[in-house]
């Protein structure tokens, strides 16, 4: 298992992360999301020691990565926007990543790069974002650690790489042996990728959701009322994702029955649920109020 236990990180005097804590599995691929610039990066390169934490570890197994650095060999992350492949061929970045990556399979990432047509005597730098995105794929699963960061993996790929991306990164967690720790500010590319989502709001972690308990909860609801004012049990239970002239989309993160009695009660013209996902989740939950003023 790995632990992330309290991690703490200031840069210029401004708090960027701060008291964040998480256990992560093989076998889970956990996704991270929050807005822009919110610190999901920082929060990596500080889980990786590129940046040194003021407070807090990373735990590998009981090992920690500060203490014992060879038990960064199991947590793989490439920077996306500092590194040094530009300058090298597709072909020689084994020869570094082994060095770290003890147990790095050379013939699985030659077969990988055969198999989505990368020719090796590339420079990295001349790829295109997609192909990039692939072979800092191939080198995170060909590393053989067990824990592996991405990115944002999707960001500005078209379907084909992106379903290519995403199918490996299943089928590599269906022996449990490996997890995935992935970041993405468009929740679309997470949904059923992801078995469970924390997320980052005010420096913080905010939520640890496990979807399948949040699914089982929260309802998403279309719903048309009579009368004009808005129903206080809506106020109090649930966030508004959208008004389109009298229909209210809304979701309830909690609904139980004594709600669905209440509403129906409120004799609306129209209830009907709709299905959710994580963006409805993620809207509802960093939205700064519930945003029933503006039907006023
Ligand atoms: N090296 C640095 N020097 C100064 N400020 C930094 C540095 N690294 C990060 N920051 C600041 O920390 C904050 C968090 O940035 P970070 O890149 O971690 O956010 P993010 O959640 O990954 O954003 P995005 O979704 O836009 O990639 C930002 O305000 C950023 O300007």
């Amino acid at each position: 298992m790995l632990r992330v236990s309290k991690l703490t990180k200031q840069i210029d005097h401004r708090q960027i992360i701060e008291d964040v804590s998480f256990d992560w599995q093989p076998g889970e691929i956990v996704g991270l999301v929050g807005r822009n610039g919110v610190g999901k990066t920082t929060l990596f390169r500080t889980m990786t020691r590129q940046y040194l934490a003021d407070a807090g570890q990373v735990l590998i197994d009981q090992h920690d990565l500060g203490a014992e650095p060879a038990a960064q060999r199991q947590l793989f992350f490439i920077d996306t926007q500092y590194n040094f492949l530009g300058n090298y061929r597709l072909r020689d970045l084994p020869d570094f990543y082994a060095l770290v990556y003890t147990q790095f399979d050379r013939d699985r990432y030659t077969q990988l790069l055969t198999r989505f047509k990368l020719n090796g005597q590339d420079q990295y730098r001349r790829l295109s974002k997609g192909m990039r995105a692939l072979v800092n794929l191939i080198l995170a699963l060909t590393s053989n650690a067990t824990y592996i960061i991405l990115d944002e993996p999707f960001d500005g790929l078209d379907v084909i790489v992106r379903e290519n991306i995403a199918s490996m990164v299943i089928d590599e967690v269906a022996d449990q042996t490996k997890g995935f720790l992935i970041s993405s500010h468009d929740l679309n590319e997470l949904d059923g990728l992801s078995d469970r989502v924390l997320l980052l709001k005010d420096n913080r972690l905010a939520h640890d959701y496990n979807l399948e308990d949040v699914r089982a909860k929260a309802k998403k609801m279309q719903l048309v009322f009579k009368d004009k004012e808005i129903p206080q049990v809506l106020k109090t239970h649930s966030k508004l994702i959208r008004v389109s002239g009298r229909v209210l989309v809304v979701v309830f993160p909690d609904y139980t029955p004594e709600l669905d009695d209440q509403l129906r009660a409120l004799n609306p013209v129209l209830l009907e649920e709709l299905p959710l996902t994580l963006e409805d989740l993620f809207r509802a939950n960093l939205s700064q109020d519930t945003g029933y003023q503006l039907l006023k």
